[in-house]
């Protein structure tokens, strides 16, 4: 059976082509730098690498591209689309509508469109990639999986805001959070790798991408995680603030005369990593203009490994302890001086990262020394793996 999933995040695209005969990769790869300066598709069928560099404006031309790189004759690995069963997409905010995957239908989409306000960056390329595909592989069903369905644990003493009740009675204002499916993996994985049940566990899962989020894992279940309402929330990420004084928002409406819709943008779009540096909204460009001498690219590294450091310390406090903490998604797996930087000083709480072990890129690796208290590991995250298991099931 044929299962290809499309992961679209807020810069990129990532696909893999599944035989879900036996879970093996037919196919996968990587649409990155979406809308910005240097994009290209990065696939690996068997080990052998190909790249395709030119200009991808939007998600769209990015669905198509990837379409046709499958079924090309040189770069293929399928000779036509009725090759692929069905599709499998992750979509971003499933609001309190959906506690886990479902099949696509027009009612479906309108609720992932409704949910659109709530993750600007990231519904509408969902919807998208979701529209591509029933234009170009119009015979396949298509499953969505949602990134806020493992966070529907969480108590809600800290899903809840210190709003008038009626704003959470009225427009379901709360915290849902994100980047589940990638949580809710690298857990069970990291449990795995500890010979541990992740029942028995406190873990603290870093996913450090573009979008970046912190979760508190109790006992196998999303206790608490930094994105809230929307992806907005929490860390310092490409080109989202994270957390701020409320209170700046209307200060700065005022003070430059911007509309709602204007503010939120500039939240969303232009503030964090790039923001701060003026540089860029990838940390490898970030990093690189530091390690030149720019000070704004160093102090936005420096914010943007505080606040991972500040997260880890509360949600340590929050669940009284922590076993391990995990790094994942692209600064996380491939990042070794965010990792650092995220874990110094914590001596307090026992985690000790061996400088040596830490030097790896992309794969799975305990990176906290022999005594440290807690484990400190980098686990590749693998959402694409999640959601052909979920489609299958589903179209079963
Ligand atoms: N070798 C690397 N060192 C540091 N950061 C990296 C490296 N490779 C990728 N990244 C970072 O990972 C981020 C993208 O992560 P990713 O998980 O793909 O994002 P998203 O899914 O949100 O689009 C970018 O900031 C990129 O710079
Ligand atoms: C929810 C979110 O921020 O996703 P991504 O990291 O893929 O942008
Ligand atoms: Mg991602």
């Amino acid at each position: 059976m044929g299962i290809l999933v499309i992961n679209s995040g807020s810069s990129s695209i990532k696909y893999q082509l599944f035989n879900m005969d036996d879970e093996s990769v037919l196919a996968k790869g990587l649409v990155e730098r979406i809308g910005i300066e240097g994009s290209r598709l990065e696939q690996e069928v068997n080990g052998e690498e190909i790249e395709i560099e030119q200009e991808i404006a939007d998600h769209s031309v990015g669905m198509k591209l990837v379409i046709d790189t499958l079924t090309d004759t040189e770069t293929g690995v399928i000779s036509d689309v009725e090759e692929i069963d069905a599709v499998g997409h992750r979509v971003v905010h499933g609001g309190e509508y959906f506690d886990g995957s479902v099949v696509v239908d027009d009612d479906v989409k309108e609720k992932i469109e409704e949910c659109a306000k709530l993750a600007p960056l990231h519904n509408p390329a969902n919807l998208m990639g979701i529209e591509v595909c029933e234009e170009l592989i119009p015979n396949a069903p298509q499953v969505v999986t949602f990134d806020t369905a493992f966070h529907q644990s969480i108590p809600k003493e800290s899903y809840m805001y210190a709003l008038p009740y009626e704003f959470y009675e009225k427009h379901r204002v709360r915290r849902y959070g994100f980047h589940g499916t990638s949580h809710k993996f690298v857990a069970q994985r990291v449990a795995e790798e500890m010979g541990q049940p992740v029942e028995d566990l406190k873990i603290i899962t870093c996913h450090l991408g573009n979008g970046a989020s912190v979760t508190a894992v109790k006992n196998g279940k999303a206790y608490d995680t930094s994105m809230g309402l929307t992806p907005l929330e929490g860390l310092v990420m490409g080109t989202r603030c994270g957390d701020i004084d409320p209170a700046a928002v209307p200060f700065i409406m005022e003070k430059e005369d911007l509309s709602p819709q204007e503010m939120d943008q500039l939240m969303n779009n232009k503030s964090g990593l790039l923001g701060v540096s003026g540089v860029s909204s990838d940390m490898r460009d970030v990093e690189d203009a530091a390690s030149d001498g720019n000070k704004r690219a160093q102090l936005a590294l420096d914010m943007f490994t505080n606040r991972v450091k500040k997260y880890i310390g509360s949600y340590t406090a929050e669940m009284n302890g922590v076993d391990a903490i995990v790094f994942t998604a692209g600064i996380g797996e491939n990042g070794s001086e965010v990792r650092e930087a995220s874990c110094s000083e914590l001596d307090y709480l026992g985690v000790k990262i061996d400088a040596d072990k830490n030097n790896v890129r992309g794969k799975t690796q305990e990176i906290s020394t022999t005594d440290s208290k807690v484990n400190v590991y980098v686990i590749p995250t693998n959402e694409e793996l999640v959601i052909a298991r979920d489609t299958k099931e589903l179209i079963k």
